[in-house]
């Protein structure tokens, strides 16, 4: 018998909890997130155009989750139905400095970038004196200050009002068990008000879990996970050179450390799009000795979004399902049906890397490498399950 291993401290996310979760495109006006929009989601929505704010009301789309284990299963069982992963992203309207205070598209769209999980954020990189920059030129870490500054003054506003909230209710003073959780409540939403003030974004904070639960539900959106994308010219994208990317990566180092940064080019990504069939869009890549940016664009972000994927496979059906890394089999069950979660007895389970180094199910077998588990067992990424739910007593 193997030793039993400690039990696994849940840590508390910062977020909403669950695996539907959604991505918005966030940028200033005019660098190209609608283009980039209709890049990743092959959708005609949006309206990317040459002039600013040209995109006002949000645009949603779902993407196809690229993952070459879901690929390599559907070879492997040819299923009749195949159902991949996918994640929803938001086009988001064209964010202006002051926003926060109502100009430009205003208070409006922040709303919108409130209700999203995670933002790419998409910052021009490009020269091109036919496309406006509303700065009037092209700096990216004047861009970058100027977004950060107006996600960080709105959750400033935000935390100031649920702060004087709280002050009125905890004047009445006591001792009972409420009054002392709202204290608790109070202190903590100063401190993170104290944060932000200090100029931080609260998803760099370490925060206690009983922190998490009081930060949580106030959707502030510099909580939310970020990923940048650079968008540069065509030719900067396939040379991957860019005379500003230095000081944006350093600019990353400074104040968001450790948060992923990406290259594209929208421009060329709509291209590759606009040669319609993808044997079309590969000839392109392989003569100019590049690729897509899309599928790491896709896979970063569910990585940030702390997503993992389980597979459930057989002859009538492959399927990638989504959840949050750490979550025990029952709740995994629970993605496939609400029930499952409640009746659930037990997983057969193997991961796909064992299944794609022994070849096929019966090899993993004979291997003896098929598991069987109970409730406390934490799915893995790439694990393939065969749930086992119903009326266990009757
Ligand atoms: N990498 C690039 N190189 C050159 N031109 C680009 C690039 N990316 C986008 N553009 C151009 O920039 C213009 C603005 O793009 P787009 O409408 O996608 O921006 P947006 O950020 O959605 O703007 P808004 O905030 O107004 O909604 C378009 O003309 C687009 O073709
Ligand atoms: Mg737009």
């Amino acid at each position: 018998m193997p030793p039993k291993k400690a039990p696994v401290q849940e840590k508390v996310l910062l977020g909403r909890p669950g695996n539907s979760l959604k991505s918005g495109i966030v940028g200033l006006a005019n660098v190209g997130k609608s283009t980039l929009f209709q890049a990743i989601t092959k959708s005609s929505l949006g309206n990317p155009a040459n002039f600013p704010y040209a995109t006002i009301d949000p645009e949603e789309a779902r993407v196809i989750v690229p993952d070459e284990r879901f690929d390599w299963l559907c070879q492997q069982y040819k299923p009749k139905s195949q159902v991949p992963a996918n994640l929803t992203v938001y086009d988001i309207a064209g964010l202006t400095r002051g926003a926060s205070t109502g100009a430009g598209l205003g208070n409006a769209f922040l709303s919108h970038i409130r209700a999203v999980d995670a933002i790419f954020q998409v910052v021009r990189c490009f020269d091109d004196a036919e496309i406006i920059h509303v700065e009037g030129d092209v700096n990216p870490t004047r861009d970058l200050n100027i977004i950060s500054e107006e996600l960080r003054i709105k959750d400033i506003e935000f935390v100031e009002k649920a702060l004087d909230a709280l002050n009125k209710q905890t004047r009445r003073g006591g001792q009972s068990l409420e009054m002392k959780k709202l204290k608790e409540e109070e202190a903590t939403v100063a401190k993170v008000l104290q944060y932000l003030q200090d100029g931080n974004d609260i998803r760099k904070g370490n925060w206690g879990p009983k922190e998490v639960e009081v930060i949580n539900p106030l959707f502030l959106l510099t909580a939310k996970p970020v990923v940048y994308l650079v968008n540069l010219s065509e030719k900067d994208y396939i040379r991957q050179k860019n005379k500003y990317l230095p000081k944006v990566k350093e600019w990353i180092d400074a104040n968001s450390a450790g948060d992923p940064l990406l290259p594209v080019s929208a421009q060329f990504e709509e291209r590759l799009t606009l040669l319609g069939e993808e044997a079309a869009a590969e000839e392109e890549c392989k003569k100019l000795g590049t690729k897509s940016g899309l599928p790491r664009i896709i896979t970063t972000m569910r990585t940030a979004l702390n997503l993992a994927s389980f597979f459930t496979t057989g002859a009538d059906e492959v399927r990638q399902w989504t959840i949050r890394k750490g979550i025990k089999a029952p709740a995994a069950a629970g993605v496939i049906h609400t029930d499952f979660e409640k009746t659930f007895i037990q997983v057969i389970v193997y991961n796909y890397s064992v299944l794609k180094e022994l070849g096929d199910e019966a090899a993993v077998k004979a291997a003896g490498k098929v598991m069987t588990k109970g409730k406390e067992y934490i799915v893995e990424d790439g694990d393939i399950l065969l749930i086992k739910a119903g009326a266990a007593k009757h």
